[in-house]
């Protein structure tokens, strides 16, 4: 477990060094291995972010894939879509030659046919993402690794590379990545805001089960997470 905490001034400064750092992943992918996949969370934190990277212009876009690391189970006209807004808010301008994979792909639910596809979908992303960006909920998950959820363990100990996930908190039903899938990167990224965000982190850091702050489940993985945080 290495936590790499980094702590900005305010929130455009964090959106323009995570930027930079999943930018700069980008750009190696690119040279490495021809091509880049990124996945990203929805919510309300990203937003700042997507427009700083967005507007990125020494990255040859056409090379890269976004994806989401979780979406909410509904289509992308609705306003609760991750979807939509990585489509508003970063697949403009420059981006906008990237390639996007969404992953809800249609139906009233998640069931085994609808995750088949987009898994269908996915089997075109490279083996390694470039970087993964996931966000925290107050509740200690991340992506759609939420406590109580049916099919949490599975989202945590498969290889996916998504699934369904049904929560309490969740709002409508899910589909994940799941870590094992989400680990398979060259940088992961923690991004929060706001002091209650901090004290969660702290809480998830301590003792205590996987099931009750999911989140625990990434920060005990093997692989570094750079938790880039602002008040
Ligand atoms: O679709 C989602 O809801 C997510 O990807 C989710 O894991 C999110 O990152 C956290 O819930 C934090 O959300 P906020 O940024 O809105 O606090």
């Amino acid at each position: 477990m290495t936590i790499d905490r980094r702590t900005f001034a305010d929130k455009p400064t964090l959106a323009a060094e995570l930027a930079e750092a999943v930018a700069d992943r980008i750009r190696a992918a690119i040279t490495e291995r021809g091509m880049a996949a990124i996945a990203v969370s929805g919510g309300s934190t990203p937003s700042r972010f997507f427009q700083a990277l967005g507007k990125t212009k020494d990255i040859d876009w056409s090379k890269v894939i976004v994806t989401l690391v979780d979406e909410r189970w509904v289509d992308e006209t609705s306003d609760r879509s991750n979807a939509l807004l990585v489509n508003e808010r970063m697949l403009q301008g420059p981006a906008a030659t990237a390639r996007f994979f969404p992953l809800y792909s249609g139906g009233d639910e998640p069931d085994a046919d609808a995750v088949g596809r987009t898994n269908a979908l996915l089997a075109d992303l490279p083996e390694q993402f470039a970087a993964v960006v996931l966000g925290m909920g107050n509740d200690g998950h991340t992506a759609s690794f939420f406590p109580g959820g049916d099919t949490l363990d599975a989202a945590l100990h498969t290889e996916g590379p998504t699934l369904a996930i049904h929560a309490p908190g969740a709002g409508e039903p899910r589909i994940t990545f799941t870590l094992p899938r989400l680990l398979r990167t060259d940088g992961l990224y923690l991004h929060i805001e706001g002091e209650e965000k901090a004290e969660v982190l702290d809480k998830a850091l301590g003792d205590g089960p996987t099931e009750d702050m999911p989140i625990r489940a990434v920060l005990r993985s093997d692989h570094t997470v750079t938790v880039y945080w602002c008040p």
